[in-house]
């Protein structure tokens, strides 16, 4: 190939729109007569968090190292960052942080950093790895060594491990195990400044309400399958109203009636949303129910929680399996 030609065609790639941050099909891996995962298939895209949910033993560390190529599936494909997962070149722009995590004992934070840095074939100064310290809260313990860190502090180091080589996807394997919750609600802020910086993420995680804040995409793993996938909003379907009121007439009710599905416990009456509901119908009803002669005491928003519809996805998913 010229020069020339070479040049044309890397422009012409330059063009393309990004390849997705991971892309997996088919995937599938036995260990001996078991089998850990069963043909998943799933795509994080650029700049999307993207949560990895389900029960023990359903293959989500399994698919993880599948996607890092540590682990050679059986069967399925995966490109990383458009190439395969064992290309080098994609590896060095991911950050990981494993489920288990042990860093070498001998070193210092900021020596593990510095090694890490380098296995990534980058240069990143300094200051920008101590930055990196400063964002999981070690800043103040860059010269210590890692033998003397408890298991929270070495779950953090893992997470600046992780995004020290200025990755383009992050792969965090229940990055909150060993923090307490001050620990938790930082890597929550940190989850939303990769979101920000159109830096994909890949969470697994059993603290569902964490997910649920930062997600923008949720595959639920179950017996090795995807159980269900999708957005919150396709997962966890319309939202609700609780609303409490007094002196409710008929023309009241057919009101209420008019706005969703109604339920009514006592005084309590709820009203099921549709999907394609506008951020006024809410006021407009209250407004419209006021106009009728109800007194309203109470108005509450309601969803179904991503934890109450996981539970009902694998509960319906042990229907009939034998106890
Ligand atoms: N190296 C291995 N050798 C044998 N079996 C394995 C191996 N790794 C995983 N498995 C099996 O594969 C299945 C899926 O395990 P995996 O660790 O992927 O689940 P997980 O969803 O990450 O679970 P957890 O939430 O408990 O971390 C389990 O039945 C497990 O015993």
């Amino acid at each position: 190939m010229t020069g020339q030609t070479l040049e044309a065609a890397e422009r012409l790639l330059a063009d393309l729109p990004p390849t997705a941050a991971v892309w997996c099909s088919g995937l599938r891996k036995r260990y001996g007569r078991r089998t850990a995962v069963d043909g998943v298939s799933f795509t994080v895209d650029r700049g999307e968090v993207m949560g990895l949910l389900g029960p023990n033993g359903a293959g989500k560390t399994t698919v993880i190292k599948m996607l890092l190529g540590l682990v050679r599936p059986d069967a399925g494909d995966v490109l990383l960052l458009g190439r395969p997962a064992t290309d080098p070149r994609a590896r060095a722009r991911v950050g990981y942080l494993p489920e288990l995590f042990r860093y070498q004992p001998w070193l210092t934070a900021a020596e593990v950093l510095t090694l890490h840095v380098r296995l990534a074939g980058l240069d990143v100064a300094a200051g920008e790895r101590r930055e990196c310290l400063g964002l999981v809260g070690l800043a103040d313990r860059a010269g210590d060594r890692v033998g003397g860190f408890s298991k929270g502090m070495q779950q953090r180091l893992g997470l600046a491990v992780a995004l020290v080589a200025r990755p383009e996807f992050v792969i965090l394997d229940e990055p909150t195990s060993a923090l307490d919750p001050i620990g938790r609600a930082d890597v929550r802020d940190l989850l939303l400044s990769l979101k920000e910086r159109q830096v994909a993420v890949l969470l697994n995680s059993h603290l569902i309400g964490e997910v649920e804040r930062v997600c923008d995409r949720v595959v639920i793993l179950d017996k090795g399958r995807v159980a269900a996938a999708g957005s919150l909003p396709e997962l966890l379907g319309q939202s609700e109203v609780r609303l409490r009121l007094a002196d409710v007439s008929a023309a009241a009710e057919q009101r209420l009636a008019a706005a969703g599905e109604l339920t009514r416990d006592g005084d309590t009456f709820t009203v099921a949303l549709p999907a394609d509901s506008g951020s006024d119908t809410v006021p407009t009803l209250v407004a419209d129910l006021v106009g009728l002669g109800v007194r309203v005491h109470a108005v509450e928003p309601g969803r179904i929680s991503l934890e109450e519809r996981l539970l009902g996805i694998l509960r319906a998913g042990r229907e009939g399996d034998p106890t």
